[in-house]
């Protein structure tokens, strides 16, 4: 991944509409996330998750993380006007996350291969490594929402 100086564009990256149950203002989990663009590819940002996103009492939630990872990589693909959705999503949890836990992030492209993409996302703690995720978006067309009956709320959302 590219460490060229960081452009900072959290606002275009987060949040990416109000009621996104992750990154959301209005939503009642809202997580504390923010994310820069430090260079042409991949994201870096700090990420933190309270006693909302529990599971474990003190814990972060599993599932908790894996919203994350997925608001995550999917940040990485709409910042390059990728209009995608996430077709798999693996989470390998290697330490606990304590709520109330600062944690870095760095996300990046790994494979793409057709209509598939697949994004790597690392989240770290003050002592090291604590998830990594991988996300296999597949890019979709228009349609894939407008037979939904979605219309440009959803499709403007792509290419922000
Ligand atoms: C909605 C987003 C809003 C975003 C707003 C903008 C802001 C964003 C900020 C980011 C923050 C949010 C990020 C959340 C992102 C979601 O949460 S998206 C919502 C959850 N995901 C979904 O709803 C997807 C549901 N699934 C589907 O719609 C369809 O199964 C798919 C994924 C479009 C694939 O269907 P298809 O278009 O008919 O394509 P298909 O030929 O079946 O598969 C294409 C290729 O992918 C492979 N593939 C498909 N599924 C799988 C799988 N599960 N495992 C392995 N391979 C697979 C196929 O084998 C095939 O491979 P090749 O043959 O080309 O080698």
């Amino acid at each position: 991944m590219s460490t060229s100086p960081e452009t900072t564009i959290a606002g275009a990256l987060t949040p990416h509409h109000d009621r996104c149950f992750v990154c959301g203002p209005c939503s009642p989990a809202q997580v504390e996330l923010d994310l820069r663009c430090p260079g042409e590819e991949g994201i870096v940002g700090d990420v933190v998750l309270d006693a909302r996103h529990q599971g474990v009492p003190g814990i972060a939630h599993g599932g908790a993380i894996a919203a994350v990872v997925d608001e995550i990589a999917g940040s990485v693909l709409t910042r390059l006007g990728v209009r995608f959705v996430t077709a798999s999503l693996t989470t390998t949890y290697h330490a606990p996350v304590m709520t109330g836990e600062r944690l870095t992030c760095s996300a990046w492209i790994e494979s793409t291969v057709g209509r598939k993409r697949t994004v790597v996302v690392e989240l770290a703690g003050a002592a090291g490594r604590v998830v990594t995720g991988r996300a296999l978006c597949v890019d979709v067309p228009e349609e894939h929402f407008t037979r939904l009956g979605l219309g440009s709320e959803v499709t403007d959302l792509f290419g922000r």
